[in-house]
């Protein structure tokens, strides 16, 4: 990795709380400058992992560094380099949003002549200028949530630690969230994100999908889904319950799922897969199916991953 410059290495790391596991030896190469979407279900580990890169939470066993420097012995020289948003609203309800952005950057020591040129800047670009003395208490969730990363970036931080920053958030101000992260990295800034939501992996430049503690595949989204076994069809039939047996069963059909009215299949048959499929509808009784391959969207990806096992992890 030489050449590289890592915003987060991690090594082993581990953290227990009495009988459960949360993270569980995670190994976690963050280069700096990308966009890197930590995704998995609730309770994956996915809070705890960056609590211990936020410095806000030991390992038991492991080691992380920010930027060379060590969370643990060198806390001092990280936490000026971060902005950690965690997953609760943690801004003073009662005070206004740009009250609430002073408050913060005077706690990260931010002088004075500089916090009210970068309130005004950063809440011009989160489209929240015209709320500035509205009380925080009273804004929509997607506003909360820009407040939020607002305050996490008054002290400029190189990496940003955002653990589910559009859990519960609409889906405009989700698009609108990830609009602002796309300006943070076009700036130069690192994005270490988690999120439950698998359609965001496919805006990381790096995702990592963490499973009970455990990082169980790497790599760029192209490269995840290059892991995929063969072909995605999706098969449109009146029928998709009826049908999903029946193509599960044709030889060179790794699985299939319904989704609604189609049936998703993954194919790595040697046969001519369209004529396969539709001929196996035919004889049980389903003719007409409407069969086309698909490019595969992240959610699909991993849900056929996980049908043919864990690979190696990157
Ligand atoms: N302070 C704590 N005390 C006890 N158990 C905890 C604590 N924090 C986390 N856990 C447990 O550790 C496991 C991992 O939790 P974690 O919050 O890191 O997962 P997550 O992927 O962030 O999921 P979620 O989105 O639900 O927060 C869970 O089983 C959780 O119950």
């Amino acid at each position: 990795m030489t050449g590289i410059e890592l915003a987060v290495r991690a090594r082993g790391l581990r953290r227990t709380f009495d009988a459960v596991v949360a993270v569980d030896g995670v190994d976690l190469d963050v280069e700096a400058g990308g966009i890197f979407g930590l995704l998995g279900p609730d309770g994956a580990g996915k809070s705890t992992l960056i609590r211990m890169l936020a410095t806000t939470l030991a390992p038991d066993a492991g080691a992380a560094e920010i930027f060379g420097h060590s969370v643990i012995a060198e806390r001092d020289l990280v936490t000026p380099r971060i902005g950690y948003m965690s997953q609760r609203f943690s801004m003073y309800p009662d005070l206004s949003v740009a009250e609430n952005l002073e408050f913060f950057a005077t706690i990260r020591g931010v002088p004075r002549a500089a916090r009210r040129e970068r309130a005004g800047r950063l809440l011009e670009a989160m489209g929240l200028a015209e709320f500035a003395r509205r009380q925080a208490q009273h804004l929509s969730g997607g506003m909360k949530q820009k407040l939020m990363l607002a305050t996490t970036l008054m002290h400029e931080p190189d990496l940003l630690l955002l653990d589910e920053p559009t859990t519960g958030v609409d889906p405009v101000s989700r698009r609108e969230f990830w609009r602002i992260l796309a300006g943070l990295h076009r700036e130069g800034r690192t994005v270490l994100v988690a999120t439950p939501y698998m359609d965001e992996a496919e805006r990381c430049t790096h995702i990592a999908f963490l499973d009970a503690g455990r990082i169980t595949r790497s790599g760029t989204p192209a490269e995840i889904k290059a892991q995929v076994p063969g072909t995605l069809f999706e098969v449109r039939t009146a029928e998709s319950r009826a049908a999903t047996p029946v193509l599960a069963s044709v030889v060179g059909v790794r699985s299939a799922h319904p989704l609604g009215d189609v049936v998703r299949v993954l194919w790595d048959g040697d046969d001519e897969p369209v004529a396969a499929l539709g001929g196996a509808l035919e004889s049980a009784g389903l003719p007409g199916a409407a069969i086309e391959a698909i490019a595969p969207d992240m959610e699909t990806v991993f849900g056929f991953l996980a049908d043919v096992g864990h690979g190696e992890p990157s």
